[in-house]
This record gives C-alpha cells, sequence and structure tokens, in this order.
C-alpha cells in the first residue's frame, strides 16, 4: 500500500507533435500514460475481464462509477471494506464519474435544482440525492485518486439558452465541488467543460474553471449524438482554451477513429464501455476495422481474429472457435473478446504515444487509416 500522502499528484508533458501530446500523470498509486484509454469498471468491475487482466492489456488506470456505487453497495460499505481499490483488487490508479451524468441517463423522477438532484434508483425505486457535497463525499469514501466536479451534461440537442443556463449552473456546481473536495494531497479533482457545441459557452466555461482551479480539465457534453463531425469542430477549439500544464480528459469517447481524431487535437485521456459492452455483442475492433463474431461466414474459419495481435484470444483460439462459443452464449466468449477488444485499444494508445515521441504521428494516423478495410476482414 503507498503511502498516499507523502507523494504528489502530478503531470508531466513529454512530447507534442503538432497538438497531439504525450506525457505522463505521475499519482502515489502509479503513473498515466498519456494519451490514455480508461475501462470502464462501472460497478466495480470491468465486466468479463480479472483486473489483473484489465492489468495485462496496458491499461494504468480505470473509471469508477458514484451512480452505481451509491446505489449498490453503497459508499459507506466499501468504505467500511478498505475503499475501492481494495474492494476490486486494483492498485493503480481508479477515476471516478461524479455521479450526475449517469442520473439523467439512468435513473427515474429526476428532480433537478440549484442544490443538486433527487432520483428515484433504477435498481429498486429507492429515492436518493445527489449534489456536489454529496458526490465529493462518495468519492472520497471510495477512495478514488482521481475525482470528478458535480456537473450536468444537457441532452443534445438544446436551444443556446438551455445550454447556456446549464454551463453556468455546472460552474457553480465546480465551485462547490471545489469547496467540498477540501485539502487532500495525492488526490486530484478535475473540472469539467460544458458549452454544447457553443464555441463562446465552451470558452466561458473553460475561463470560469481555470478561475477556480483545477489539477485536470475534462471536456464534458460530448459524444451524446452529436456524431463525430460537430464533436471534432468543437474539439478543433476546446482543448485549447484549457491549461497546457494540466491533462485534459474527454469524456465517453470512443470509437477508435474517434479517440485518434480526439488524440490529435490535443486530448489526453479518455473513456468509452464500447470494448467491453461491444465484446459482448461480439463486435470485434481490430486494425483492419470491425467485424462481428456471430456472422455464419467464421464458423469454419481457422484463423485468428487478427494474425498481428499478440492477445490471448488471437494467440490461442480460431474465429471458428470464437464463433461458436459465442453462439453458444458461452461465458469465455465474452471473456475473450473483451480482452481483445481492450488489448486492441491499449495498442492504439501505445502507438499514439510512440509516434508522437517520435515526432511522426500523422504519418501513423495515415497508416491507421489505410488499415481499415472497407470490406469484409
Ligand atoms: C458516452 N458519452 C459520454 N459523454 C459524457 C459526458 C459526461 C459529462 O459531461 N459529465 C460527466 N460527469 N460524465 C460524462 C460522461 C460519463 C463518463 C464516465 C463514464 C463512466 C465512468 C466514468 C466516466 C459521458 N459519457
Ligand atoms: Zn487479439
Amino acid at each position: 500500500m503507498t503511502d498516499q500522502s507523502t507523494k504528489k499528484f502530478s503531470y508531466t508533458l513529454k512530447a507534442t507533435d503538432g497538438r497531439a501530446r504525450t506525457g505522463v500523470i505521475h499519482t502515489p498509486r502509479g503513473d498515466i500514460r498519456t494519451p490514455a484509454f480508461m475501462p470502464v469498471g462501472t460497478a466495480a468491475t470491468v465486466k468479463a475481464m480479472m483486473p489483473e487482466s484489465v492489468a495485462a492489456t496496458g491499461a494504468d488506470i480505470l473509471l469508477g462509477n458514484t451512480y452505481h456505487l451509491m446505489l449498490r453497495p453503497t459508499a459507506e460499505r466499501i468504505d467500511r471494506l478498505g475503499g475501492l481499490h481494495k474492494f476490486m483488487n486494483w492498485d493503480k490508479p481508479i477515476l471516478t464519474d461524479s455521479g450526475g451524468f449517469q442520473v439523467m441517463s439512468l435513473a427515474s423522477l429526476r428532480k433537478l435544482t440549484e442544490k443538486g438532484v433527487t432520483f428515484k434508483s433504477h435498481i429498486d425505486g429507492s429515492k436518493h440525492e445527489l449534489t456536489p457535497e454529496r458526490s465529493m463525499e462518495i468519492q472520497k469514501l471510495l477512495g478514488s485518486d482521481i475525482v470528478m466536479c458535480f456537473d450536468e451534461c444537457p441532452a443534445l440537442p438544446a436551444d443556446r439558452k438551455r445550454i447556456a443556463e446549464s454551463m453556468r449552473l455546472s460552474m457553480r456546481w465546480a465551485q462547490r465541488s471545489r469547496d467540498a473536495f477540501g485539502d487532500r494531497p495525492g488526490y486530484a479533482l478535475f473540472g469539467i467543460m460544458q458549452g454544447g457545441l457553443e464555441r463562446d459557452f465552451r470558452e466561458e466555461s473553460a475561463e470560469a474553471l481555470k478561475e477556480i482551479g483545477f489539477e485536470g480539465y475534462a471536456i464534458g457534453g460530448l459524444a451524446v449524438g452529436e456524431g463525430q463531425e460537430a464533436m471534432f469542430d468543437c474539439l478543433d477549439y476546446a482543448p485549447g482554451f484549457l491549461p497546457e500544464d494540466k491533462p485534459r480528459y474527454l469524456m465517453g469517447v470512443g470509437k477508435p477513429d474517434d479517440i485518434v481524431g480526439a488524440v490529435k487535437r490535443g486530448v489526453d485521456m479518455m473513456d468509452c464501455v464500447l470494448p467491453s459492452r461491444s465484446g459482448r455483442t461480439g463486435q470485434v475492433w481490430t486494425r483492419m476495422g470491425v467485424l462481428n463474431i456471430k456472422n455464419a461466414r467464421h464458423q469454419d474459419d481457422p484463423r485468428p481474429i487478427d494474425e498481428n495481435c499478440t492477445c490471448p484470444a488471437c494467440t490461442n483460439y480460431s474465429r471458428a472457435y470464437l464463433h461458436h462459443v459465442f453462439r453458444s452464449n458461452e461465458m469465455i466468449s465474452g471473456m475473450l473478446l473483451t480482452w481483445h477488444n481492450l488489448h486492441y485499444f491499449q495498442e492504439i494508445m501505445q502507438g499514439m504515444r510512440d509516434a508522437i515521441s517520435e515526432g511522426r504521428f500523422d504519418a501513423w494516423e495515415a497508416d491507421f487509416h489505410a488499415n481499415r478495410a472497407q470490406g469484409d476482414i
């Protein structure tokens, strides 16, 4: 167990190539190589993966969810049992979301006021309240290393008036989150930029967050159905509004080409449920593009998913086998496909970290897109 109090949280920028950056986030529980992809462990598990397998894919950090864990098994119980790291047997860094986003997408009977949000649990219908103060308390009880401000992520499409009001509420909540977070050496609080697809509101939000001061800054309010083009248009300016010497976390992104486009535009950290969730539905992401293993064309195919992949699925199993266990709804199907997808996502990140360090990001990006076949793979 590392002594949390002595070591600090810091970000070191190592190299840039255009607007792309590579560096390291130092935390008392370990370093995070950026750009970083962070697997999502919603209910204290990255579904279908043992923690040591998640580490084996190259992940330096994983995500937890305030919303899910406060409902079940509750933050107080996890605290009594030694905190989330011990509870889920993951001793590297953990980032937890603040809960507001999940309330709006999962809970029912939600009531939003200046104070916070009240809602009914999607699990058992019990009533709960989340405020900036309660979210900070929950994330402290969980023991997460990177805490997210409590914010409101407006559903798109929304008119400018709604976007502005929502963003300004989130900025007031950001101040309350900062005040409630307190002085916790070694732990980090990240602000979350809002503002929809409006450049002026994005700049206003960034200025408000910089005024408060955070250890890192997230770009929220995206990957909510706006589409890649609109997201990239926003990322053409939004990261630049944030401090250069602090990590930038784009929340909820995304497909491999979304991730590459975001890193190209200056993003350092990303998360997405895609590799694990799609793995359970048979969707397999590879350097040649995406395939679905349930397709009958795989049932006699002795080849691995990807000859060049070193993950256990590609090293030891044929497409025919993976097709069979998927069709038979065997547990090993979700395990192997999730492992492969997470391994591939981390391979993309390592490729970009190396390319940026060596000043050849554009060539790497061109190669990445060239490999993605149009037809069957
Ligand atoms: C899929 N798209 C997506 N867009 C998001 C926007 C926001 C946003 O504006 N505010 C907050 N707080 N979270 C967001 C999330 C959830 C990310 C997450 C999930 C699980 C664990 C830890 C973190 C988003 N996810
Ligand atoms: Zn593989």
